[in-house]
């Protein structure tokens, strides 16, 4: 069995965007000949071992949403290539596919749009293992009240609708509902965002409980990089669809390497507060259907140089395991913007 769960190769997707009035107008008077494309993502590659929780961070429309619908087989990609556990994705048929569909399961932000108010949960989270022949009819009372408890919920709230739980009883019926299908893989987008904080941590307390007791390997998808901060084992920063950094949790958190890492964590509000010598992000982040050449983050970064306008920065392995695509890590003498022991002092 490979160590790799899951890995994209060089994946881009290209959306086209709807025109607004200007661009039809622009299209109908032969000013333009096609609707403006998005960007999504650019040539991503990313793996995800098995048993590890990584942490995929960045603003909102830097493709977070969209690599984890490719990872899951959602979406297609229009170019490069999605592996589950050694095999092409695209390549799967009849058995293989349906249990790469069913070992990966996603969980959405907002619980309630994805359950049928009309139903009760033990149909809500009992359908799926019965349609798949996971377990029989018969079974699926007693299933789905052990998959209740499971998640921390009554299991005599079998026979309720999704109306009479609260925000946070509903995303654990979205969590015992993606279980119910045995999954290996989680992902989870936005999971807890709609949560009050009190109700985000006993969620991700729960997840981390699953992790261990079911074996479960995570993409943790946020746009708050403190949230991975407590259970990411890997964080991957995104930036308008392209991997910028990748690292242990303790390598990005204690000594970021690209100037986006360092700028988003300056934004995060932290109890050391070691990191807000660091300035916040500048400006807005540019439209992925217009993206700036060379380095995605040059216009907004204060280190920027010529090349880093001109010229991708690969995404390289430096000399401590990590991975970064900044053209600084190639300067004989890099700004150092990592905080230095003094500034910690002060700022505790
Ligand atoms: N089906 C689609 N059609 C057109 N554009 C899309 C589609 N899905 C996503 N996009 C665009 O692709 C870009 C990346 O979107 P995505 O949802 O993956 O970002 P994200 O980082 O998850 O952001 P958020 O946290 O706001 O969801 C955005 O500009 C978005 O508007």
């Amino acid at each position: 069995m490979t160590d790799i769960f899951t890995e994209v190769r060089n994946v881009s997707k290209r959306f086209s965007a709807k025109p607004d009035f200007a661009e039809k107008l622009a299209i109908k008077l032969g000013a333009a000949s096609t609707p403006p494309v998005v960007h999504a993502l650019d040539g991503v590659d990313l793996q995800v071992r098995r048993g590890e929780v990584v942490g995929l961070v960045g603003e909102s429309g830097c493709g977070k949403s969209t690599l984890g619908r490719i990872i899951a087989g959602m979406l297609p990609p229009t170019e490069g290539e999605v592996y589950v556990e050694g095999a092409e994705r695209s390549q799967l048929r009849g058995q293989a596919a349906r249990h790469a569909r069913l070992n990966t399961q996603i969980i959405f932000q907002d619980p309630m749009s994805s359950l049928n108010p009309r139903k009760r949960v033990v149909d809500i989270v009992g359908e799926a293992p019965v349609a798949h022949g996971l377990i029989r009819r018969g079974e699926k009372q007693a299933y789905v009240e052990n998959l209740l408890q499971t998640v921390g919920l009554d299991p005599s709230m079998a026979d309720r609708y999704p109306h009479q739980f609260s925000g946070g009883q509903r995303q654990r019926i979205g969590i015992a509902r993606a279980l119910a299908v045995k999954p290996e893989f989680l992902i989870c987008d936005e999971s807890i965002a709609a949560l009050d904080i009190s109700i985000q941590a006993q969620v991700i307390n729960l997840f981390m409980d699953l992790r261990r007791q079911l074996d479960l390997t995570y993409l943790f998808i946020s746009h708050d990089l403190s949230v991975v901060n407590h259970i990411a084992d890997r964080v991957v920063i995104m930036y308008l669809g392209r991997i910028v950094e990748e690292g242990s949790a303790d390598q990005i958190f204690d000594g970021p390497n690209h100037p986006y890492t360092a700028a988003l964590l300056s934004e995060v509000p932290r109890i050391d507060r070691r990191h807000r010598t660091f300035q916040t992000i500048k400006g807005e982040i540019p439209s992925p259907m217009n993206p700036p050449p060379g380095c995605h983050f040059h216009p907004r970064c204060p280190f920027a140089f010529d090349r880093c306008r001109a010229e991708r920065p690969a995404l390289r392995t430096l000399a401590d395991g990590r991975r970064s695509a900044c053209h600084l890590n190639d300067l004989d003498q890099r700004p150092n913007f990592s905080v230095t022991e003094q500034a910690r002092e002060n700022s505790l």
